[in-house]
C-alpha cells in the first residue's frame, strides 16, 4: 500500500488514504506523515476504528504526550482524552484556539478519533497561522513581529465551568497552580518548516504585553477575525472513526457547537512540543 494524500484547499488540509492506523506505524509511513503535516497542516484519516491504546502508540510514535491537567483521561490509556458533550457537559470548544498554549511548551500536535456523533452538526475548523500572517500587510507583520502575548489558563478553563463539584475543584486548584501565566512570541517561527505565522488564539490569549488594553484588545479581535477567514481554513464533517491529526505549532481550531441535545464523543492524544520563538 502506499499512502495517497489528497489536499482539501491550497492553504491547509489534505485527506489522507491507503493507510490502516490500527496497525503499528511504519517508519516510512510516520516519515510521510510528517513531511505531509508540515506541507497541509491537518490530516484526516477516514475508518480508523483505532482503540484507545492503539491511538495512544500512534501518538507516540511522533513524541511524548500530553497529560491534560483538567480533562477526563480514558480508563484504558490515561493519555487520551474524553471529550463527551451532551446536555449535562456542553460543548465548549466552540473558540478558535491553539490547545495548551498556556504552558511554555505547547504541543507539537494532536490527533482526535470521533467515537460518538450527533446525526448532525459537530463539525471542526482548522485555520492557518502560517496563511494568515502571510495575508497581512507588509507594515502590520513588522508591528507584529517583535511583540509577545500572554496565555492564561483560567481564560478557557474558568471555575464555573471546570471546578463545579468538590473533586473538580481540587483537580482545577491544582491545574491553577501548576499553570501560572505564560508569555510567547505573537509570531511564531515554525521549527521544522521556518515559516512564520501567527500565535495569538481567542481562547487563552489574555493580552499583548507590549501593548495598552485597548490596543491589545482592539488589535487581538482584529487577529481572531482574520485569522478565521474561509481562505485559511478548512472544515470537517466528521464519520464515526473518523481522525485527524493537526500541526498545533502553527494552527488554530474551532468545535461547532450546533449538536444539543445529542451527544458527542470524541478521543484525543496530544503529543507534546517545544518552547516557541
Ligand atoms: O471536539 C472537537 O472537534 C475538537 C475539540 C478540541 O478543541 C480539541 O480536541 O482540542
Ligand atoms: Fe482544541
Amino acid at each position: 500500500m502506499t499512502l495517497d494524500i489528497r489536499p482539501l484547499g491550497p492553504a491547509i488540509g489534505a485527506l489522507v488514504s491507503n493507510i490502516d492506523l490500527t496497525e503499528p506505524l511504519r517508519n516510512t509511513d510516520r516519515d510521510t506523515l510528517q513531511t505531509a503535516l508540515l506541507q497541509h497542516h491537518v490530516l484526516f484519516f477516514e475508518n480508523q476504528p483505532v482503540t484507545p491504546v492503539q491511538q495512544r502508540d500512534l501518538a507516540r510514535a511522533f513524541g511524548e504526550l500530553h497529560i491534560h491537567p483538567v480533562y477526563p483521561q480514558h480508563p484504558e490509556a490515561s493519555e487520551i482524552i474524553v471529550l463527551d458533550t451532551h446536555n449535562d457537559n456542553p460543548p465548549d470548544n466552540d473558540n478558535w484556539h491553539t490547545d495548551v498554549t498556556f504552558i511554555k511548551t505547547p504541543p507539537l500536535g494532536a490527533i482526535l478519533s470521533a467515537r460518538v456523533l450527533p446525526p448532525h452538526g459537530g463539525d471542526t475548523l482548522w485555520a492557518s497561522g502560517i496563511a494568515a500572517y502571510e495575508a497581512l500587510s507588509e507594515p502590520l507583520r513588522r508591528f507584529l513581529d517583535p511583540l509577545r502575548a500572554e496565555h492564561s489558563f483560567v481564560q478557557s478553563f474558568p471555575a464555573w465551568r471546570y471546578a463545579r463539584t468538590p473533586e473538580e475543584r481540587k483537580t482545577w486548584e491544582a491545574a491553577v497552580a501548576k499553570s501560572p501565566e505564560v508569555t510567547h512570541p505573537v509570531v511564531r517561527t515554525h521549527p521544522v518548516s521556518g515559516k512564520h505565522g501567527l500565535f495569538v488564539n481567542e481562547g487563552f490569549t489574555s493580552r499583548i504585553v507590549d501593548l495598552a488594553k485597548a490596543e491589545s484588545d482592539a488589535l487581538l479581535a482584529f487577529l481572531r477575525v482574520h485569522l478565521a477567514k474561509p481562505e485559511f481554513t478548512v472544515r470537517w464533517r466528521w464519520k464515526q472513526y473518523d481522525l485527524a491529526f493537526w500541526d498545533n505549532r502553527l494552527t488554530q481550531h474551532y468545535a461547532t457547537a450546533d449538536y444539543l441535545p445529542h451527544r458527542r464523543v470524541m478521543h484525543r492524544a496530544t503529543i507534546l512540543g517545544d518552547a516557541p520563538f
